[in-house]
């Protein structure tokens, strides 16, 4: 598919893909580091977030620059940019859209100039699921400011909001935070700064990620440890859920705008996360092997040979295969040039698409019975496709096995599921699933061994996107159509 800038995208059809992922924020303080280096190499640490767009804004205490474009990290900056973002902090985005389109103009971190002079950048990782009330409240603050949604500004974002918003209050920056953060609702992990202070927030239910790590010289915050361990820094804590941290030239302060109520994404687990990140004092890469252990128990079968689906099957597999007790091997190359998605818009496309991502050893398949391990079935296409190439391969049975459950109910807090009708499960059982991806069985780890493996408790886990039970609100244009569903009711948990 042609961009509006005419380069090529790995995603041939953007209305047709798979879970994806939710985007990635890290901001820096660091006073006589190349900051806009350690900033890229933060963002590629987060690339598997968000593959739409990269951007970074640099201030030197008097002036801020901000570079964006769509494409990859490595796509977007080159030496001479970096070099050209002079500062000693800065903050950095690799975007996944959830709220408006995947254009230039939405991309982050979005910039403002606040009264005062200053700019601010501000970058976001989640959905806010109350921007009708956030324009009107921007629109009854400030009658004469452009709102983003209602005005057609270019940019069509959620995040955008937030940043016209708090450019309607006077003050310091973590003054008007204060004053913005509790009008969010939703899933909102944000970086922001302007020529002075850096800030960093989670929403109440902290649903998704964001850490807090030591540099020599300064502070990193980031979605994921993984992005502190790349920048050279030290994990010191996750940001909680309801926190705002103020970094500057005084230090770190820490201040409370809403009481904590965690609701984490258990799908970070499954999915979003790189394995090597730690949430909640657990690291990815266990948590997936536990879960293929589990799976194993609940769904065993008699077979030859266990195989992931790479990459983000593999530690799963690797579970599964060790207490089954059947030996595990590599039966399915990954072109690592193909990026987390690939989706092909006609079946023909489709076919070449998933052997362009994945191709089969047939020496090691051929004659086998295969147990093949993935994290997640949105909408089947991955599995239908893999299980007719085993068998094309030459596999004698095909036993798919699965480290979540069922998804049923899109995602409102920054993943885009497919809509319900294009996810499988929803009206479907297990066997119906087993059929239409055309596996000899099939079966998903329960709701229950999946939370088991993350050792969080179940209550302080969102898990909407498999029970229904959406911890915030989900927006008033989508409640309608959950309400139509035929299946199961949405239960609106209890505030
Ligand atoms: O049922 P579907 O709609 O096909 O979507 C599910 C697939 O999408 C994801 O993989 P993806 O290709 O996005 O990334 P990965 O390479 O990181 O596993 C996920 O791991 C499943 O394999
Ligand atoms: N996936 C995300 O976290 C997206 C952030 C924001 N909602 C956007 O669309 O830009
Ligand atoms: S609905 Fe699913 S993907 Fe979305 S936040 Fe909840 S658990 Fe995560
Ligand atoms: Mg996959």
């Amino acid at each position: 598919m042609a961009r509006a800038d005419g380069r090529l995208t790995a995603d041939l059809n953007p209305q047709d893909h798979g879970p994806q992922d939710a985007c990635g924020v890290i901001g820096i303080y660091a006073p006589g580091e190349e900051v806009s280096k350690l900033t890229y190499f933060g963002m590629y640490a987060l690339q598997h977030r968000g593959q739409e767009s990269a951007g970074m804004a640099v201030s030197d205490g008097r002036h801020m620059m901000v570079f964006k474009d769509m494409g990859l990290v490595s796509q977007v900056f080159d030496e001479a940019t970096l070099n050209s973002l002079q500062g000693h902090m800065a903050v950095g985005h690799t975007r996944y859209s959830t709220t408006g389109a995947s254009i230039w103009d939405n991309a982050q971190p979005t910039f403002r100039s606040r009264q005062g002079g200053d700019g601010l950048a501000l970058a976001h990782n989640g959905n806010l699921t109350n921007t009708g009330a956030l324009e009107a409240l921007i629109a009854e603050r400030a009658p004469d400011t452009e709102v983003p949604h209602k005005d057609r500004m270019d940019s069509s974002n959620d995040t955008s909001l937030v940043t016209a918003l708090m450019t309607t209050y006077d003050g310091t920056l973590e003054e008007v935070a204060a004053q913005v953060l509790p009008h969010l609702q939703g899933a909102f992990s944000l970086v922001f700064m302007d020529d002075h202070t850096l800030c960093a927030a989670r929403d109440p239910q902290g649903i998704r990620p964001l850490v807090l790590g030591r540099l020599s010289s300064g502070w990193v915050v980031a979605s994921e440890t993984a992005a502190i361990d790349i920048v050279g820094g030290t994990f010191v804590r996750e940001i909680e859920p309801g926190e705002m941290v103020a970094i500057d030239a005084a230090g770190l302060r820490t201040s409370r705008f809403a009481a904590a109520r965690p609701k984490g994404c258990v799908f970070e687990y499954v999915y979003l996360a790189r394995p090597d990140t730690v949430i909640a004092g657990r690291r990815i890469h266990n948590v997936r092997v536990k879960v293929g252990k589990i799976l194993a128990q609940e769904h065993p079968a008699d077979a030859d040979l266990v195989i992931p689906v790479p990459e983000s099957g593999t530690p799963a597999a690797i579970g599964y295969a060790d207490e089954s007790g059947i030996p595990y091997g590599m039966g399915l190359v990954k072109n690592s040039y193909v990026g987390r998605t690939f989706i092909q818009p006609s079946q023909t496309l489709r076919n070449l698409g998933i052997r362009l991502k994945l191709n089969p050893l047939r020496d090691v398949i051929e004659g086998r019975r295969i147990v093949v391990v993935d994290d997640s079935i949105v909408r089947g296409n991955t599995q239908r496709q893999l299980v007719r190439m085993l068998r094309e391969a030459g596999a004698a049975e095909v036993h798919v096995r699965i480290s979540s459950p069922p998804v049923q109910w899109p995602c409102f807090y920054g993943i885009d599921f497919a809509t319900r009708a294009q996810l499988i499960a929803p009206g479907l059982d297990v066997e119906d699933i087993c059929r239409s991806i055309g596996a000899d069985s099939l079966g998903y780890v329960s709701l229950d061994g999946l939370v088991r493996a993350t050792h969080v408790d179940a209550d302080n886990l969102c898990r909407a996107c498999f029970d229904g039970v959406y911890p915030v609100p989900v927006p008033v244009s989508a409640r309608a159509v959950l309400a139509d569903a035929t299946h199961t009711n949405p239960n609106q948990e209890q505030q």
